[in-house]
């Protein structure tokens, strides 16, 4: 089929960026060579296009013909002129407001997949949407979770990342683990919409067949990894393929990423076997039934959302005097694996990054040489860990110049604590993690946070793939950077988390190029070419999880207000950003009182429901309403009306009636009122709304 050679030779097409990697091997490289460390002195904005929105940007546009298509927080979509940036539609598919905590990290969205005239958008409420690349008019719309997952309560799905297309099926996972979920990769016909296969991640608890592709595999070698009792009978054992799935034409395989366990804790997740397949891996499958090939598990013992659901890139690699055709693969967990394409197989792992879990990897299977204090179920302790959740690397996509022979990675260090719960109580509409909220009744001292500033950091390395080496590190103002694409002007180009956009030299990382953002940037960026001039565009707008749950310690001086665009670069670009216009310094806290019982009370409500998208301690990271500075704290009816009963609920804020009672939410109140005395006069001053 004629849309199916397109995709297969992305590679022919230099001008357009067809497809979430550019090419199936996802290497992000642009052949294009205009934009030079020789003539980059002449690179300057060409466009920019505002978006109504002030949530995190993670879209990786794509470009077909002269044509820029982009989905964006909420998961909406625009179709852009390429060289000019005028509007020649958009697409919203108005998912509802109080779907936004059914997510861990932000309304974000990851991008668009194209194939044969129509494009392919996960929205966050699950629906995969076929649309016509032409008019942005909807063709078909699907539900993507099955009849029999529970949405909402125990279990919450999301769509944030992008779907892919391999002959003629639309493939799409979703997100929830943190919550409650049972992963799953599906495959719909792309011009009908038809589920084609279902391939489940993860047992079904009953060890009951699902129809699916899954189930022999399922059965006979996963189920066993559980064991009959343990939470993840309940919340569905996580495994979600949230990010990135990959058709490989060389092997004819599909390969995705699976993320972590559900709950977190393996002590109480499955009655403390760790080992818990498919967690945490890499799967194969075939993309015309679903069947299993192979797999491979990056993180068993999986007790720190180390999800293998990082990018997934294929490369052709001289190891041993011999060319291999593999998988290269930096997931969270810190090391970058090298596995063999077609089987499978572990080829070498390293580590890019300081990482205290694991002193290692087996050289020959990979498998982890556990730090035992990392298990923290096992032993009862708090634990220290690096990397932390985010991960090493998170959802920035690194890329591969054939010309240097580099893989160029964001790298980031985000320390986290972690604290068994001795039982498994699930919050419907929370983070059920089997950890200790309680640890959180201890607020960290300025001193303290402090000194957990120090540790945090953010690199763009350049590693070498065949030595497992590292070639040179730039270090960056902190962690959470965007992406990078390489190209064949010997350019690098990746966004910062403090708003500024960068070209660092692919040869050494000297810094070339920068260009204030006003806002952070995640997204990763692409080239391409219009009207005979090359293109590298973005979308800048801070959010995502670091924006969203790290707490006052994610806010910079630059960065931390979303200013949500889609930004294009050129030689002789004439455009220019209107000045940036900060909002009004907030107004101090209000003059309310609290009660000490009731706030120590509200700190456990607020860690379980509250924390992951207002910040940690109610310190706000500049994306979400700071709640200290809320009106509504100073009235317990107002307050009420807003958590318990919704009256926000299209800005994205869900009703909590159903999880908590009405003393509950009132101890909330008392704790915000407690934290906004305690905190705001120390804090240093930031770009906070
Ligand atoms: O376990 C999951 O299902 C799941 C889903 C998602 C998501 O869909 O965005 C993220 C994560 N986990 C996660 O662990 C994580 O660090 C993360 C970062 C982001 C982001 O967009 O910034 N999403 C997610
Ligand atoms: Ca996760």
């Amino acid at each position: 089929a004629p849309a199916e050679q397109s995709l297969l030779h992305a590679e022919d097409h230099p001008a357009d960026w067809l497809t979430h990697g550019r090419t199936y091997s996802e290497q992000r490289y642009s052949p294009l060579a205009q934009i030079t460390p020789q003539t980059i002195s002449r690179l300057h904005l060409a466009w920019h296009y505002d978006l109504a929105s002030n949530r995190g940007q993670e879209a990786t546009p794509l470009v077909k013909d002269g044509v820029l298509y982009t989905s964006t927080a909420w998961s909406r979509v625009k179709a852009l002129d390429a060289a000019t940036g005028k509007v020649l539609w958009a697409f919203d598919p108005k998912v509802d407001g109080t779907y936004g905590v059914r997510g861990c990290c932000d309304v974000v969205n990851r991008g668009l997949a194209y194939w044969n005239g129509k494009l392919y958008l996960g929205t966050f409420d699950n629906r995969l949407i076929a649309l016509d690349a032409k008019t942005g008019k909807p063709v078909w719309s699907v539900n993507t979770i099955p009849a029999d997952a529970d949405l909402g309560k125990q279990k919450a799905y999301t769509i944030t990342g992008a779907p892919r297309v391999a002959k003629g099926r639309v493939l799409i996972g979703n997100g929830g683990a943190e919550f409650g979920a049972r992963g799953f990769l599906s495959a719909y016909d792309a011009e009908t919409g038809k589920l084609d296969w279902r391939f489940f991640t993860v047992p079904n608890p009953q060890n009951k067949p699902d129809n699916a592709p899954s189930d022999a595999v399922l059965m006979k070698t996963a189920y066993k990894t559980w064991g009959a009792k343990g939470a993840w009978v309940r919340q569905g054992g996580g495994g979600t393929v949230w990010d990135s799935i990959v058709y490989d034409p060389v092997t004819d395989l599909v390969y995705f990423g699976t993320g972590n366990g559900s709950p977190w804790n393996y002590g109480l997740r499955s009655e403390g076997k760790g080992d818990n397949l498919f967690l945490n891996s890499i799967i194969a499958v075939r993309p015309e039934t679903g069947d299993y090939v192979w797999h491979f598990q990056e993180t068993p013992k999986d007790h720190w959302d180390y999800t293998a659901t990082q990018q997934i890139m294929t490369l052709d690699l001289p190891i041993e005097g011999q060319m291999r055709h593999v998988i290269v693969h930096a997931p969270k967990n810190g090391f970058f694996y090298v596995l063999d394409a077609k089987t499978g197989a572990f080829l070498s792992g390293k580590n890019f990054v300081y990482v205290n879990w694991a002193s290692g990897l087996d050289p020959k299977t990979g498998y982890p040489l556990f730090n035992p204090d990392a298990l923290y179920s096992q032993t009862g302790k708090m634990f220290h860990i690096f990397p932390g959740d985010m991960g090493a690397h998170g959802i920035a996509a690194m890329a591969y110049s054939p010309r240097t022979k580099l893989v160029y990675l964001p790298v980031q260090q985000v320390p986290d604590f972690l604290k068994a719960a001795k039982t498994f109580e699930p919050h419907p509409d929370g983070w059920n993690l089997g950890l200790d909220v309680e640890a959180n009744d201890k607020m960290p001292t300025l001193k303290e946070q402090q000194d957990q500033a120090k540790d945090l950091a953010g690199w763009l390395v350049a590693w070498d793939p065949v030595q497992q080496k590292e070639i040179w590190r730039i270090p960056q103002p902190g962690p959470a950077n965007g992406g990078v694409v390489a190209t064949a002007g010997d350019l690098v180009f990746q966004g910062l988390t403090n708003g500024f956009f960068h070209a660092y030299r692919a040869q050494d990382g000297k810094d070339l190029f920068s260009f204030d953002a006003q806002t952070g940037i995640i997204a990763s960026p692409i080239s391409y070419m219009a009207h005979g001039r090359q293109y590298i565009a973005v979308l800048a707008g801070w959010g995502g999880s670091y924006g969203l749950n790290a707490s006052g310690l994610a806010r910079q001086k630059t960065g931390s207000i979303n200013r949500s665009r889609v930004l294009a670069f050129a030689l002789d670009g004439t455009d220019t950003l209107p000045p940036a216009v900060d909002p009004p310094t907030p107004a101090l806290p209000p003059p309310a009182t609290f009660d000490q019982k009731q706030a120590l009370a509200g700190s456990r409500q607020f860690a379980i429901y509250c924390q992951f998208c207002h910040g940690a301690n109610v310190e706000g990271t500049g994306v979400l309403p700071d709640l200290r500075h809320s009106a509504a704290i100073q009235d317990k009816d107002a307050f009420y009306s807003i958590v318990g009963e919704g009256a926000l609920s299209q800005f994205g804020m869900d009703r909590f009636d159903k999880s908590m009672t009405p003393a509950e939410i009132e101890t909330l109140r008392h704790f915000i009122i407690e934290r906004a005395h305690q905190t705001l006069p120390a804090q240093t001053p930031a770009h906070a709304p």
